[in-house]
């Protein structure tokens, strides 16, 4: 008997870093036979179409992104912005799509009724999008639960009011007492003693959607933050679902499927040509070398002075490492690195790279994203964190579950100049010392953990995924 096709609207926000997760998301919901339509802006729907691979039970609908003069003409993602100083206007702006997504949303509903929205955490006017149709929505914020708790109590505690509180000063949280943190690993507006203004109002506006949407969709496991799974759920709305990591979820492509319960699966062949950096990994793997992969995901800004540095501090090391570099005309002198180490100034497919055997250490901004991918490749990761929750994940990979190291900075500080001295210590102690061993080791038991959690049938994150489309189609249905 065939039963009823489920339909979910996904909608990310602007930024890469967003996008991807939801398109892995949306290929567990189509292994589940959903049917997927996913929102973006015209400017990004070739990167979605392209990851979706036109699979018959999805679909891609556009809308436009707002023009205000304050933000340069044609930019729809966050990372493609000339400077993060234009993000809050870039955020804020994404509430003038609400009359185009209600529009939108009346003709998905009326073709295909929808039984949930998965909305980002920023796009929280989409709540009440949902509202008027008794559509439930599911909020994805792209944050641990444990950076989610660490915000929350130091929001709640009003930890960072205090105005003589130096930057670099730890404040200690009552809640989890083993766990410091300074204003500098707060993002604004959230860090300052008094918090106010239209962009704090935003992030208010939008913890308050939050808090009143159906539930509140993880990129991770239980077992990997249990304490902060239960913390949150005993102590903060709405309930966290933990169905991830989705980087591991595998693309469902079939080529078949208006009958989604019996079609035919055709998995297309790969056939995608070798970048020119894999095909140099594999030359390192035959010579038995170890790489250090480094990037800092879509967004980090960092200065030319520091990416500088970051070359001697990579030629310092001795190390072999594969570097991708957003800064496309920065002139580094590549060739005094020989064939030790590349370069690469294009978009890569990361987590092929992580998963590649050679690769055994990854200096990382901890986005999130890369974190989640490193940890489920079994990569241990060097953390440089450079803004919004990233100090907060670095924490959490080097000192709650130790899958990493640090790098070390000049002053301490989290936001400090990271000298070649300390740079090549800390890359060395990854590849080669004994914390690095350590860390290794345990990044491949927590990989091992992750890819469990994601099992078909029995892991905790298939099932709780399975719990959750129970409930809120159930709830539709009721
Ligand atoms: O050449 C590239 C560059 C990036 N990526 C992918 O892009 C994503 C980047 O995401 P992430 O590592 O999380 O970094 P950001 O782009 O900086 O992510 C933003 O969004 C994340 C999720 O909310 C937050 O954790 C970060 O702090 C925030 O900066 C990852 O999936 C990467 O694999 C590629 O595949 N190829």
């Amino acid at each position: 008997m065939e039963t009823k096709q489920h339909h979910a609207v996904l909608f990310p926000f602007m930024a890469k870093g967003h996008i991807i997760p939801l398109l892995h998301f949306a290929h567990l919901l189509l292994r589940r036979r959903i049917h997927v339509t996913f929102v973006t802006t015209p400017g990004t729907r070739s990167f979605v179409a392209d990851h979706l691979a036109g699979h018959p039970s999805s679909d891609v609908v556009t809308i436009p992104f707002p023009q205000l003069g304050i933000l340069p003409p044609g930019v729809e993602s966050s990372d493609k912005l000339p400077s993060m100083s234009l993000f809050p206007p870039f955020a804020m702006s994404t509430k003038l799509m609400q009359p185009d997504f209600d529009r939108a949303l009346v003709t998905l509903h009326a073709t295909r009724p929808v039984d949930f929205l998965v909305s980002d955490g920023f796009l929280g006017w989409t709540l009440e999008s949902a509202n008027k149709f008794g559509i439930p929505r599911l909020v994805f914020y792209g944050m641990s639960c444990y950076a989610s708790c660490i915000c929350k109590a130091v929001g709640d505690g009003n930890l960072l009011a205090g105005a003589d509180l130096a930057d670099d000063d730890p404040v200690t949280l009552p809640e989890f007492p083993w766990i410091q943190v300074t204003r500098n690993e707060i993002e604004p507006p959230f860090s300052d003693p008094e918090p106010k203004g239209p962009y704090f109002d935003f992030h208010i506006s939008c913890f308050v959607s939050s808090a009143n949407s159906f539930g509140l969709i993880v990129n991770g496991c239980y077992e990997m933050e249990p304490f902060f799974v239960d913390h949150w759920n005993r102590h903060a709305l709405p309930k966290a679902w933990c169905v991830g990591p989705f980087c591991l979820a595998e693309p469902d492509n079939m080529s078949s499927s208006s009958n989604v319960t019996n079609g035919p699966i055709v998995v297309q062949p790969n056939n995608k040509a070798p970048a020119w950096w894999m095909k140099w990994l594999d030359r390192k793997l035959e010579q038995g070398v170890p790489i250090l992969y480094v990037a800092f995901g879509s967004q980090a800004e960092i200065s030319s002075d520091q990416v500088k540095e970051i070359a001697r501090g990579l030629e310092d090391s001795g190390v072999s490492f594969l570097w991708v570099i957003k800064d496309h005309d920065l002139e580094l002198g590549e060739d005094r690195f020989e064939d030790r180490g590349v370069v690469v100034r294009e978009w890569v497919d990361q987590r092929e790279i992580l998963t590649h055997p050679s690769v055994q250490g990854f200096m990382s901004h901890c986005g999130l994203n890369s974190t989640m991918e490193a940890i489920s490749a079994g990569v241990p990761i060097l953390a440089w964190p450079m803004m919004a929750e990233q100090p907060l994940n670095a924490r959490m990979v080097a000192e709650e579950i130790k899958v990493g190291l640090r790098v070390e900075t000049c002053d301490g500080s989290v936001k400090g100049f990271v000298t070649r001295v300390g740079l090549s210590k800390m890359v060395k102690e990854l590849m080669e010392g004994e914390r690095g061993k350590e860390a290794r080791k345990r990044t491949k038991e927590y990989g091992e953990i992750t890819r469990k959690a994601m099992e078909e049938g029995a892991g905790s994150s298939w099932r709780n995924l399975g719990l959750l489309i129970d409930e809120i189609c159930g709830r539709k249905e009721a």
